[in-house]
């Protein structure tokens, strides 16, 4: 078992992806997203998206768990693993990185995280016809499901440039 890990926790688009990679880099490990190990286990779908839909979240959450449980094990180095947006809703999952290393929550503004989702049109979890209040509750709720489940919790300021971002976090872990 290795207590190396780093989970980068938040809610959809606070960073996960873009600085796990800038601090894998700063750190000299390797970063990993669970959603793509998740992924990989879905046989015959086009998308996590398509599964979600069809499959429903609960069975989306089991294959959360299975994909890093493997991961977990085969991996041998220290590293930052991504989670998914949703993943403060899956206590298997929290409790098995509770276990193997340190959960940080990426926490980022209402606002700035609904502007960087608009970009790209209304997301199927939101209601078309309010986006802004239907983001608000979801905001609300896992707010203060990953400030509480978390080890630490960084309030990330909104710099123009996202490597000054990254330095602001890697002093805080
Ligand atoms: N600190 C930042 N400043 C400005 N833009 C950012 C910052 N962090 C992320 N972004 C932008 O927000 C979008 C989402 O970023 P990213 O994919 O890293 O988030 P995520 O938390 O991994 O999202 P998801 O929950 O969808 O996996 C990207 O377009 C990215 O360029
Ligand atoms: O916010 C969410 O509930 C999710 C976010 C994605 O990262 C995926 O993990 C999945 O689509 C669920
Ligand atoms: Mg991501």
């Amino acid at each position: 078992m290795m207590k190396e890990y780093l989970f980068f926790c938040g809610i959809k688009h606070c960073g996960k992806t873009t600085l796990g990679k800038i601090i894998a880099d700063m750190m000299g490990c390797k970063c990993i997203d669970n959603d793509d190990l998740a992924y990989a286990l879905m046989e015959g779908y086009p998308s996590i998206r398509t599964f979600f839909r069809e499959q429903g979240k609960q069975a989306f959450m089991e294959k959360e768990v299975e994909g890093l449980r493997l991961f977990l094990q085969e991996n041998k180095e220290p590293c930052i693993v991504s989670l998914g947006g949703g993943a403060c809703d899956n206590e298997p999952l929290m409790e098995l990185i509770k276990y193997y290393g340190k959960s940080v929550y990426l926490k980022v503004s209402e606002q700035v995280l609904l502007k960087r989702i608009l970009v790209d049109g209304v997301p199927p979890f939101l209601d078309v016809s309010d986006p802004k209040g239907s983001f608000s509750r979801l905001y609300a709720i896992r707010n203060e499901c990953y400030g509480k489940k978390c080890d630490i919790v960084v309030n990330l300021p909104d710099y123009p440039d996202v490597q000054d971002t990254a330095r602001y976090l890697f002093a805080r872990l």
